[in-house]
């Protein structure tokens, strides 16, 4: 609604509608996927089996990972697409807020600059601020990595830890996504903007974060199959935070926040030990130099 608010011709597909996706996308000039992970790989095969202008722009919102590969969306449609500019959108965008005509601000990034500016101009508003960025995974992989840490903040309030610990929590969660991106080969600085700490920030404090629900129930005693029934959405943290688990171990990066959260989501602790865990760790310097 934000294009359609700048004037643009907006069509929309979901699975649900009666519409096909082939006559949804004939003649388009952007295409927009806002699936959740489980459906990236399938819709994107689909996409492919219709012709496409070559010009055709694609931009993705999906903030999670591939279990199979620990791809990221954007890394999918990339593969399938290889000749096409891919876009990530990625921001402090809790829906309900945006649809509120809220005002708030976003981050698109790629590798093809001038895409990037197209998708910009398409979205950019009095009351949605579209920045750009040239580091595609570090926007994605903000975007991705703290609906983890916005599970564990969600536990830190529904436990009633206190402003001092939801702090700490949150700074040393993006500590550990820093580590996970330098290592995966995205900027330092693109975790300090808008779609790093920015996203961060919101999802960790907002009971609209899907994400934080989850925590915040869990310390409320709730198993994850009670709150992931009666959760209205997708809590992409969840899925995440397995393939994190997996590429952290594979690369031997010290996780120790997410580890705490995969063994809570596996229901092998209470959430009062997974805070006894973190806070009995090792003593160490805060950062190595
Ligand atoms: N880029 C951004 O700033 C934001 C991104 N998100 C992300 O966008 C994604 C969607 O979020 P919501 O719309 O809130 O979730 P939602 O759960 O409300 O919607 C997910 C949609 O994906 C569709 N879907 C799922 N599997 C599918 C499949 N196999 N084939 C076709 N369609 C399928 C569902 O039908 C549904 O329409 C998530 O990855 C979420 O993390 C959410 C908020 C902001
Ligand atoms: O990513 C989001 C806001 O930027 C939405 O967060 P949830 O998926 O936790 O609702």
């Amino acid at each position: 609604n934000l294009a359609d608010a700048n004037g643009h011709e907006v069509r929309l597909w979901s699975r649900h509608g009666s519409q096909t996706l082939e006559t949804v996308l004939k003649d388009v000039q952007i295409v927009l996927s806002a699936i959740s992970m489980t459906g990236v790989r399938d819709v994107a095969f689909q996409v492919n089996s219709f012709s496409l202008s070559p010009e055709t722009i694609f931009i993705t919102a999906t903030k999670g990972l591939d279990p199979q590969t620990t791809c990221t969306p954007s890394q999918i449609w990339q593969t399938i697409f290889p000749n096409h500019a891919v876009v990530v959108l990625s921001g402090p965008n809790l829906s309900q807020e945006i649809q509120m005509q809220l005002p708030a601000a976003t981050v698109v990034a790629s590798n093809i600059s001038t895409a990037a500016e197209v998708v910009q101009l398409v979205f950019s508003s009095h009351r949605f601020r579209v920045y750009t960025n040239p580091d595609p995974l570090g926007v994605e992989l903000g975007g991705t990595l703290k609906n983890v840490i916005a599970i564990a903040a969600g536990v830190c309030d529904g436990l009633q830890l206190g402003t001092n610990a939801k702090a700490a929590l949150v700074t040393r969660g993006l500590t550990e996504i820093i580590r996970v991106g330098n290592d995966w080969g995205a900027k330092t600085e693109t975790f300090y903007g808008l779609s790093g700490l920015g996203d961060l920030l919101a999802t960790c404090n907002s009971p609209l974060s899907r994400n934080y629900q989850v925590g915040y129930q869990l310390a409320g005693g709730k198993t994850l199959r009670e709150i992931l029934t009666n959760l209205q959405g997708t809590a992409e943290g969840v899925n995440t935070c397995q393939v994190l688990i997996q590429r952290a171990k594979q690369q031997n990066i010290a996780v120790p926040i997410t580890e705490q959260v995969y063994h809570l989501l596996q229901g092998e602790i209470t959430p009062r030990q997974a805070l006894d865990e973190l806070m009995l760790r090792d003593i160490k310097p805060e950062y190595n130099y």
